[in-house]
């Protein structure tokens, strides 16, 4: 984070990276001093409703972020920013977008929780786009011209007010992870009771484990232990708000869905009260770390890994055996999980897995048979890329391994 007062005294001279949260209603105009070097803006957290003409004077500008602002528009001067590549405007009052806001090389467009009801045709036209996220908007319909994003590899569409299943997408040569929850073409009336409903009064919260964008997971004891049940579980207790993957009511409903399998966290039971929205799981053992770390910047949709972190075609091998076994029992309860990622996968020394992460999965057995089979087509892809990105870091003794060629050659087609 970066403050007015350094910008203004010209010490930020050369910085490739500017961070300002200053409650600002306009970019100072000393951001133009830095206009040979800055390639990440992020007014993130301000009071913007726009961005000045000079903007496009950033030659080297790559990436902007300017969430939680009040912008009602998509700013036409990005379309002049030559090199921007990537553009988030999450939790705007965003309601139009006109062809010439979209820059020549985007690559990555974060439109999560506006007001958009319409896109324009010309999004078809940005060749190199490659993730598009549009969860928590007023759309009903998708330009058609989307069709023509060849590059498209992840789509949030979920939470909006889509119509019509969007044929057209599910064609796409590259799509691989697609979240579509939420919308009356997928809304699924059915309510489920194979997990059963507690009060939140049934269990007390002891310490935070962990949070994720969804909601906040507390370890935590029951009041009056059920028979059988471990006394320690988990309760993820959701914060309400629309997220980058869509509603957490949906996240929920999927868990539910989602039924048994030995790698998955086990789900007890679920609480839906009104103003309480909550699972209440097995605890995960400790001896479980993260596989992948989520994809950066560059990476855009492909996972990264730690530095030096290594894994034997042996591991790859049997972790790929269980990833495969339970995308599978997800389709077969007519489940897409919409992010098949190594980030989203514990595992143990023994490579021994446990997949999370709901909040992008959507169902889809209101579907047309043709539709769902292309739903599994996109679902594979990721599976394929998930195997790519393991094989990444492979043990360099083992790369000549028949099963590192096998998955290669499994990865490839
Ligand atoms: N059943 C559990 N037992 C123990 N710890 C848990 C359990 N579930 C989640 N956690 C902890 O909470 C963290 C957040 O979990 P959660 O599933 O909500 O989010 P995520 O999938 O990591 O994040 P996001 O939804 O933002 O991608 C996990 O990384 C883990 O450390």
């Amino acid at each position: 984070m970066h403050t007015l007062a350094q910008l203004k005294s010209g010490k930020l001279a050369g910085s490739q990276r500017l961070t300002l949260t200053a409650d600002l209603t306009s970019l100072p105009a000393e951001i133009l001093s830095l206009a040979d070097s800055l390639e990440i803006l992020d007014v993130s957290n301000n009071k913007l409703s726009s961005l000045p003409p000079e903007l496009a004077q950033l030659k080297k500008l790559k990436i902007l972020f300017a969430s939680n602002n009040c912008f009602t528009s998509l700013p036409e001067v990005l379309g002049q920013c030559e090199n921007l590549e990537m553009i988030g405007f999450k939790s705007n009052q965003i309601r139009t977008i006109t062809a010439n806001a979209l820059p020549p090389k985007l690559r990555w467009l974060t439109l999560t929780d506006n007001e958009i009801e319409s896109l324009p045709a010309a999004l078809g036209q940005c060749p190199r786009l490659q993730k598009l996220m549009l969860a928590g908007n007023r759309l009903q319909v998708l330009p058609q011209s989307l069709a023509q994003c060849q590059n498209l590899e992840l789509l949030r569409i979920s939470a909006n007010q889509l119509q019509h299943c969007p044929e057209h997408i599910l064609d796409l040569p590259k799509l691989a992870w697609l979240a579509f929850a939420g919308n009356p073409f997928s809304q699924d009336d059915a309510r489920s009771v194979s997990v059963p409903d507690v009060p939140s009064s049934s269990y007390t919260l002891q310490h935070v484990l962990g949070q994720g964008a969804s909601g906040v997971i507390s370890k935590a004891t029951w009041n009056t232990p059920p028979p059988h049940l471990a006394r320690d579980i988990a309760v993820k207790i959701f914060k309400g708000e629309v997220t980058s993957d869509g509603y957490p009511q949906n996240e929920l409903r999927a868990c539910v869905k989602a039924g048994n399998h030995p790698n998955l966290v086990k789900l007890i039971a679920k609480v839906e009260e009104e103003n309480c929205l909550a699972l209440v799981m097995n605890l995960i053992p400790p001896r479980y770390k993260n596989l992948g770390q989520p994809p950066s910047f560059s990476s855009c949709t492909r996972d990264t890994f730690a530095d030096g972190f290594t894994l034997s075609i042996a591991q790859i091998s049997k972790i790929v055996e269980q990833i495969t076994s339970v995308v599978a029992h997800l389709h077969d309860q007519q489940l897409c999980h919409g992010d098949v990622y190594a980030h989203n996968t514990l595992f143990d020394d023994d490579a021994n897995i446990l997949f999370g992460d709901f909040g992008a999965a959507s169902m889809y057995h209101m579907l047309s048979a043709q539709q769902q089979s292309k739903i599994k087509t996109i679902e594979a892809r990721a599976l394929d890329y998930f195997i790519d990105d393991l094989l990444s870091v492979c043990a360099q003794e083992d790369q000549c391994n028949p099963q590192f060629i096998k998955l290669r050659k499994q990865s490839l087609t």
